[in-house]
């Protein structure tokens, strides 16, 4: 019920709107049920026998009113008057009703949602992409988006108004005996009962499709992003061979537990359908040779008992149409239900509000301890200070936890004690906007954006001058190859930049983060594409801003940070050694082992 629920709470927005259509479109529904009843008061009039009361008091007034004798021609000119009035008057106010509110609001919805899962997407944690892929997030939105899109106009326009229509059929029958009337309730709860037992078992089926669908646009979005590694690695095959399990496993589902379910559930419902209208026809003849109905009623209780039962197939389609969405309109709202991230303020605070920081640099690790999962800790009692506008180089094996201690700079996670502090504050007492505004960094995978150049080295600061950007290139060594593209800063660098070399990109990366003009620069490997040569020349360009800004680079290559003012070397989560890179390389510690297999190739003991 709660899921149920929270489907609904979708269009909270739109209750008065979906209030006043439902009920419109409803009302309409039971004024076309007029149509039969009047022609079976016609055929009273034609075979002599009495109008009912309202009717004859209808036809009475009129003759009041024109002069006219209260005859059979007047009785039928005005049931026919009235049929008139209501299938014909009534059918250009239908569309408006019957489409125009479902879709609007349909529509409506659907840019409302599309806006807040993408605010959701942007402020989910970190983590959450750890463990879902791009495929699956996207999939997971697109398809729940447009589910509830389609799903809205045939409930409120179709769905609920069939069913009020059933139960305007069911009074009107109601008024003429109240046996057959009965014989209807029954017969029309067994069959919805009936149908949704049915249904809820099968929408289970349909949510373990839909888990099974997003793995297999997963992986396939992951062989989309990944080809290049898949060509090389030649494994074609097996990725089809395994999608083909997959895509195996669906069809079972599908085939053999959904489809046939509902060709079942079908089938069971025509045969309990057709019984009951077989049941009613014999009752109403019963009735009629008994006397009980005329013969006026008689063709009323058919043709509109008919109608009802034309009903349950339509009415069953869309249920069944809506039992095959629902789980992924639940999966959506499961999905916008998810916490989000410490910076989700971002989007809710106005640009003006958030704070412009300047701060000297200075930035502290005080007793920091943090593990991804809090029992296995991947920093542990870090304690480092950089002073204002100094270099430091992060160094340490694999997995010695470097990147970490920058991401929780970035405040992408909170650490599980100690702080890090920025100019003496904690930085969670900070705007989070407005502190990593101040930041930049650069990584060894440099994320392009389909667009210019121009617009990708802008992106942190749309607001750069041009003399801006064209130093900054220069530093980068972007100008050197900017001048050789077709378009210069305005060649389009293709999706993810894949009209750009790795060192292009990286080049593009750094000149981008020296746009922004950040108090802390950071390098997570970021010349690590560069060939030797280039890597060197950047070294040299770069020497400009050393004393700048504070600079923290990550670097493998330990030729690249021989400058900096210190070397830190971290080893399994804990700082172990500091110093120069002279210094370090005296002590005759990791630093020295590491420094020494890269000058010579030779490990030492
Ligand atoms: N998102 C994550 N979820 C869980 N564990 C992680 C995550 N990211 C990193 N780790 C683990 O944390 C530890 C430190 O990783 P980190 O990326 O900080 O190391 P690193 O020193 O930067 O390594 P490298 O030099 O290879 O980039 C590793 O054991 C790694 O497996």
């Amino acid at each position: 019920m709660a899921k149920f629920l929270g489907i609904i709470d979708y269009f909270r927005n739109y209750w008065k709107i979906s209030i006043f259509s439902i009920a419109m479109v409803s009302l309409f529904e039971i004024v076309d049920l007029f149509v039969p009843y009047a022609v079976g008061q016609i055929l009273n009039v034609l075979s002599g026998q009495a109008v009912d009361r309202p009717i004859q008091a209808i036809v009475t007034t009129t003759s009041q009113i024109t002069g006219f004798a209260s005859d059979k021609t007047l009785s039928l000119a005005v049931l026919l008057m009235l049929v008139c009035l209501i299938s014909v008057g009534r059918a250009p106010i239908q569309p408006w009703l019957g489409a125009w509110f479902q879709w609007d609001t349909a529509f409506r919805a659907r840019r409302e949602h599309a806006e807040k899962a993408l605010e959701k997407v942007l402020t989910l944690p970190l983590e959450f992409y750890d463990e879902n892929n791009p495929g699956r997030v996207a999939a997971r939105v697109a398809k729940g988006l447009s589910n509830y899109t389609w799903t809205y106009p045939e409930i409120t326009g179709q769905l609920l108004p069939k069913f009020f229509r059933v139960v305007g059929i069911f009074a009107v029958i109601w008024l003429i005996d109240w046996r057959i009337a009965l014989l209807l309730l029954i017969s029309f709860v067994s069959i919805v009962g009936f149908s949704l037992t049915g249904l809820k078992r099968l929408s289970d089926q349909e949510a373990r499709l839909d888990k099974y669908m997003e793995d297999t646009d997963s992986r396939t979005s992951e062989i989309i992003t990944n080809i290049k590694t898949v060509k090389a690695f030649a494994t074609e095959t097996s990725e089809l061979k395994r999608q083909r399990q997959r895509l195996d496993r669906e069809f079972k589902v599908l085939d053999y537990r959904i489809h046939l379910g509902y060709v079942k559930l079908g089938m069971w419902e025509r045969l309990i359908v057709q019984s009951c209208v077989f049941l009613v026809l014999a009752f109403t003849v019963m009735a009629t040779v008994q006397g009980k109905i005329s013969l006026g009623h008689f063709i009323t209780t058919l043709t509109i008992s008919s109608m009802a039962y034309a009903e349950i197939e339509p009415i069953s389609q869309l249920a069944e149409v809506f039992a095959r969405r629902y789980a992924s309109m639940v999966r959506f709202h499961e999905f916008m239900q998810l916490p989000v991230g410490t910076d989700a303020s971002t989007l809710t605070q106005q640009p003006e509000a958030v704070p412009t920081y300047q701060f000297t640099g200075k930035v502290e690790f005080s007793h920091l301890t943090f593990g991804y999962n809090s029992e296995r800790p991947v920093l542990k009692d870090i304690n480092l200070l950089i002073e204002p506008y100094q270099t430091i180089a992060l160094v340490g094996r694999s997995g010695s936890g470097k990147s970490t201690l920058v991401k929780l700079l970035f405040r992408y996670f909170e650490p599980n004690q100690g702080a890090v502090l920025m100019d003496g504050q904690d930085i969670r007492r900070l705007d989070v906007t407005g502190y990593r505004k101040r930041l930049a960094i650069v990584h060894q995978e440099v994320d392009v954006f389909n667009g210019t150049l121009l617009d990708n080295l802008i992106y942190g600061n749309p607001n750069a001058s041009r003399d801006h950007v064209r130093e900054a290139c220069r530093i980068a060594q972007v100008d050197e190859f900017i001048r050789q593209m077709p378009m210069g800063y305005s060649t389009i660098v293709g999706e993810r930049g894949v009209r750009l070399s790795g060192g292009q990109r990286q080049r593009l990366g750094i000149a981008r983060a020296l746009i922004v003009d950040p108090d802390v620069l950071i390098f997570d490997e970021a010349t690590s594409s560069l060939d030797y040569e280039s890597e060197r020349s950047i070294q040299l360009a770069m020497r400009s801003i050393l004393g700048t800004r504070t600079l923290v680079i990550i670097a493998h290559r330990l030729s690249t940070i021989r400058e900096a003012d210190k070397i830190v070397v971290l080893d399994q989560g804990s700082i172990v050694e500091v110093g120069s890179h002279e210094e370090l390389v005296r002590r005759g510690g990791i630093y020295q082992r590491l420094h020494s297999l890269q000058e010579t190739g030779q490990l030492l003991a």
